[in-house]
């Protein structure tokens, strides 16, 4: 039995309206207090205009709220920017950062996710680093080195088991369908582990999540798995019967 407390996260990426997030917020909030004691953290990121609402909608439940994003700075003149400080007036406790479409559609560097890492620190919020390979650096057997660079680099000073979770996303399987085996899995979150000594205070109690096509059919064998300690998941965070499935596979 693992000391870390899963986090099964919702990311809920560029999808839904108001009614679709509250809809699905409320039912997932009531899931949660009609269970009792559970074995994991549940989380949802909804897009920024659905923070405000979702999260007033939520306040009274242990479904934590999260931003998909945040900018390096606190305030000023940076258009189309949300500040850290935006988030946790939303009632955020988290956010996901570094995720492998931001770093492709928005040409986040390390750097750039590094220095948005410190300042979500610096405001309380939980960091969730994105790291993960593509298809082709794993053909290319620079999986382990991809992934070690991105820890490298993203991870800010200040950095604990308690403000940074680590998603492992390999890109390759991001809305594919595709997962990576339970094996690959294991190999690679053991070696996130390793990468993060020195790096993290407390780097065995970092909570380390995996991210790629997760859904109820495959995530009890993936959540049982050395070194996972949670899902990041997309598509299937989106019904709350597919990812209270997912939370369920949780032991
Ligand atoms: O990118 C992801 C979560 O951040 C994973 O997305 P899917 O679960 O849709 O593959």
């Amino acid at each position: 039995m693992s000391a870390r407390r899963k986090l099964i996260a919702g990311n809920w990426k560029m999808n839904g309206l108001k009614a679709d997030g509250l809809a699905l917020a409320s039912d997932l909030a009531g899931r949660l207090k009609g269970a009792g004691p559970v074995a994991f953290d549940m989380l949802v990121c909804p897009p920024f205009p659905l923070l405000f609402p979702v999260g007033e909608a939520i306040t009274d439940s242990p479904l934590a709220l999260g931003g998909q994003d945040c900018a390096p700075k606190t305030s000023g003149a940076h258009t189309g920017d949300v500040a850290p400080t935006m988030l946790t007036d939303a009632g955020c406790r988290y956010v996901i950062l570094g995720h492998s479409e931001r770093r492709a559609d928005h040409g986040e560097s390390d750097a750039v996710v590094k220095a948005k890492a410190a300042a979500a620190l610096a405001e309380g919020l939980v960091a969730i680093i994105c790291v993960g390979e593509t298809e082709a650096q794993r053909d290319a057997g620079q999986a382990d080195a991809v992934v070690a660079g991105q820890l490298a680099g993203s991870i800010p000073e200040g950095a604990t088991a308690d403000n940074t979770v680590i998603a492992y996303e390999p890109v390759w399987a991001i809305g594919t369908g595709k997962t990576a085996t339970p094996g690959d899995v294991k190999a690679m979150h053991a070696h996130i582990r390793a990468e993060l000594d020195g790096r993290i205070a407390d780097a065995a109690k970092v909570r380390i999540l995996y991210g790629g096509s997760v859904k109820p059919g495959n995530a009890a064998e993936l959540m049982a798995v050395e070194n996972v300690d949670g899902a990041l998941v997309g598509g299937a965070s989106l019904k709350a019967e597919d990812f209270w499935g997912i939370a369920s596979a949780c032991r």
